[in-house]
């Protein structure tokens, strides 16, 4: 296995672009051993053409990509990756347990057929073909198919998308288990609590350029705002129109702001409305970061 920490796939300074789209602009990227790093970003960000990249797909037009240390053209790099893409190109006609005997046979040391079915929760589904399977449960299939190498890296493009609650708990312990056992995971989401759940560190690209990246909480500090909820007759359009605040809308009698200074906004909240009550203050979450950093970079681009 790993060692934790060792750079598993790096990207320098990638540069890929499609006719006249830029989709990466000199991005640097790495994954390491026994974390998980979530790519995160708006449609069309770059999230897909950077995995593209790390895995041999496509070639950078400048830059490099590499995965453990050498070329993702590399056969003896990519018999060490499990690779979940979102479309799949799996043969449909054979059964779960064909699928999975297959796929291990590639690789020297396979996790065992009772392992991937724990893992991916396939209980009942080895003896289906994979054609006629739910979305839910082809997703599934998928994961063990990525794990079922033991692969020391893994790359994971929205793997959660079309899961039920109970599919995706069961994913996320597997990749937490896997994570823990050394194993390097770059993930792509469009869930935010999904990067805030499992990530040690999260990237966030936008128009092909890495705006941010760091540990959740370092993302999260990067943003003086907090969002104060109250039971307030206040109008929300005169509360907009104060200093420090950044959004105020009304749900019912509950009255929602978002500010940069939540101590000089709570303050006036209380002078201007003494029946004020349920006054509520939070922290921004990774999805307050995420909107944040895109907007500016928006702004910058403009
Ligand atoms: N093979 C291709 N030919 C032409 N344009 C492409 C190709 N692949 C990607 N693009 C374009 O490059 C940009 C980045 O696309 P990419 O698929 O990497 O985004 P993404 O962040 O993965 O998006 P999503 O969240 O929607 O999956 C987009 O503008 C996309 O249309």
């Amino acid at each position: 296995m790993n060692s934790a920490n060792t750079v598993l796939a790096r990207l320098e300074r990638a540069h890929k672009s499609f006719g006249r789209i830029q989709a990466l602009s000199g991005v640097d990227l790495e994954v390491r051993g026994g974390q998980m790093l979530a790519l995160l970003g708006p449609n069309g960000a770059g999230k897909s053409t950077a995995i593209g990249l790390l895995l041999g797909q496509d070639v950078a037009d400048a830059g490099t990509a590499s995965l453990f240390g050498v070329s993702p053209f590399e056969l003896r790099a990519r018999r060490r990756i499990g690779v979940m893409l979102q479309s799949a190109g799996i043969p449909d006609t054979l059964k779960v347990s064909e699928l999975l005997e297959l796929t291990r046979s590639y690789y020297p040391q396979p996790r065992s057929i009772a392992d991937c079915v724990v893992l991916a929760g396939l209980d009942g589904l080895l003896d289906r073909r994979y054609r006629y399977l739910s979305g839910g449960q082809q997703r599934r299939v998928q994961f063990a198919l990525a794990i079922c190498g033991r692969p020391q890296l893994l790359f994971l493009d929205e793997p959660t998308t079309g899961l039920d609650i109970q599919a995706r708990q069961t994913l996320w312990r597997a990749i937490r288990e896997l994570v823990d056992e050394g194993c390097g995971v770059l993930l792509t989401t469009h869930y935010l609590e999904e990067a805030e759940a499992l990530a040690d560190r999260v990237a966030v690209l936008d128009r092909g350029r890495m705006v941010a990246e760091g540990t959740v909480d370092q993302l999260r500090n990067h943003l003086a705002q907090r969002r104060i909820r109250c039971v307030s007759a206040l109008p929300a359009e005169r509360v907009a129109t104060w200093p420090h605040v950044l959004e105020a809308r009304r749900d019912a009698h509950r009255l929602e702001v978002v500010a940069e200074s939540a101590e000089t906004v709570v303050r006036r909240l209380l002078a201007e409305d003494a029946a004020l009550t349920d006054l509520e203050v939070q922290r921004a979450g990774l999805a307050d970061a995420f909107l944040e950093l895109t907007r500016d970079a928006a702004k910058e681009a403009a």
